[in-house]
């Protein structure tokens, strides 16, 4: 007998570690093949709001169960919360959709703790009550489950990757092994062998220490093109010291909390050259996970906000020229700004019908594990 495939229209919401505002996609997906990817959309924090997260990162240093909330944290949810309803709301009324027309949103929160050695990951948001505000169901809270059975938490997006590269066409074929770069606040990478093996995590800093840094020393919020890095120079000590951290000569790597890296001193460089230092940081960090592949990628897709930093690219583009070469999401037909919150949806269809989210090969997960918490959405009126 034919099982029957049900396709669900799904929103993705993503505020990610560069803490700049809300990713939304929209997808259609039976939970495993991506049947059709739609539109999407951005909705940026204003620097009030994006100072009041950052400073949510110290509050929640002297959390120690998944529920607490210190501080401001349980307010600060609610309005994270609700701006992720507006974004929704907003987002519906531009596409000309009402309610009924989304089956589930998969909603990410904002991590503001990550401690996979202590099987504790935080992220702020309210599940119940986005569920409850937009009349949609809502799942929430992926990254837990996962990490009582032994996983990193981090990274999820690995599994969307390997449906991606299953649509994209014959002609890629000959690429193959090929790896996604996901360079948002911290970077994470995802193999897909020739055998179709499937291996990811968490690669170093992404921009988040180039944020920090310009945000520093020119009151920027980042470093637009790469145009700042592009006039310093690379300061060879200071890089070596960030690419001997322990994080990447450990056998096993770890997922990454954002603050695990951290900016250097004043004194150690000014401006230019601190960009362009943190930049080369980024791609060779990215490089360096070869190590731990199977084989060489014959292919770099590069997705989130990183890609649009020129010298990252670059750096990133020379360190593996032997072997590979690399590309933007678009160059592949995909988009690289609402990837995340693409997977973000079809983490969701997936987390409803009970199918794995995470591998052995993502988190480290004992075995393929599903996640995710489901929101009920309050009865829709009936008629
Ligand atoms: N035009 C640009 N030039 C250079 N960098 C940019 C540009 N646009 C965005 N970025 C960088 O990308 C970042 C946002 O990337 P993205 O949205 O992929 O991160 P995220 O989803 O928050 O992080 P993560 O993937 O770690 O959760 C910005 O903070 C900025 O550093
Ligand atoms: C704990 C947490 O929120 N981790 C994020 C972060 O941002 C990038 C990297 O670190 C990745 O591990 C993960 O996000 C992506 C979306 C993921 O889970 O695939």
């Amino acid at each position: 007998m034919n099982k029957t495939v049900q396709i669900k229209r799904a929103i993705g919401l993503m505020s990610g570690t560069s803490m700049d505002g809300i990713d939304l996609a929209m997808l259609e997906t039976d939970g495993d093949i991506i049947v059709r990817r739609g539109a999407s959309s951005f909705a940026a924090y204003d620097a009030a709001f994006r100072k009041r997260l950052e400073a949510a990162l110290e509050t929640a240093r002297s959390i120690r169960a998944r529920g607490e909330r210190p501080g401001d944290l349980a307010e600060l949810e609610t309005e994270l919360t609700d701006r992720h309803a507006e974004a929704v709301e907003e987002f519906l009324a531009r596409e000309g959709l009402s309610t009924p027309d989304v089956d589930v949103i998969g909603f990410h929160g904002q991590t503001v703790l990550h401690r996979p050695l202590e099987a504790l990951t935080v992220q702020l948001g309210d599940g119940e009550r986005l569920a409850a505000r937009l009349g949609i169901d809502v799942v929430h809270d992926l990254r837990a489950r996962d990490m009582t059975l032994g996983g990193q938490g981090a990274p999820l997006v690995p599994a969307y990757h390997r449906a991606l590269a299953a649509g994209l066409g014959d002609e890629w074929a000959e690429e193959m092994p090929v790896v996604f770069v996901n360079i948002g606040g911290i970077s994470n990478i995802t193999y897909i062998g020739c055998d179709g093996e499937l291996r990811a995590f968490d690669s170093g800093p992404g921009n988040t220490l180039i944020d920090q840094w310009v945000q520093r020393h020119a009151g920027i919020p980042y470093d637009s093109a790469g145009a700042i890095a592009s006039e310093g120079r690379v300061l060879s000590g200071l890089a070596n010291r960030y690419l001997s951290s322990p994080f990447f000569t450990a056998k096993h790597r770890v997922s990454l909390d954002r603050n695990d890296f951290t900016l250097p001193d004043d004194s150690e460089a000014g401006l230019e050259d601190g960009a362009r230092t943190l930049a080369f940081v980024t791609a060779a960090a990215i490089a360096k996970a070869q190590a731990h592949l199977a084989e060489k990628p014959k292919l770099w897709i590069l997705t989130g906000g990183g890609r649009h930093n020129r010298m990252i690219v670059e750096d990133l583009t020379v360190a593996t020229r032997h072997t590979g070469r690399v590309i933007l999401a678009e160059e592949a037909g995909l988009n690289g700004d609402s990837m995340e919150a693409e997977a973000w949806a079809w983490l969701a269809v997936r987390s409803v019908a009970g199918l794995p989210l995470t591998y052995p090969g993502t988190t480290g997960v004992s075995e393929p594990a599903t996640g995710g918490v489901l929101a009920r959405a309050q009865k829709r009126a009936a008629g």
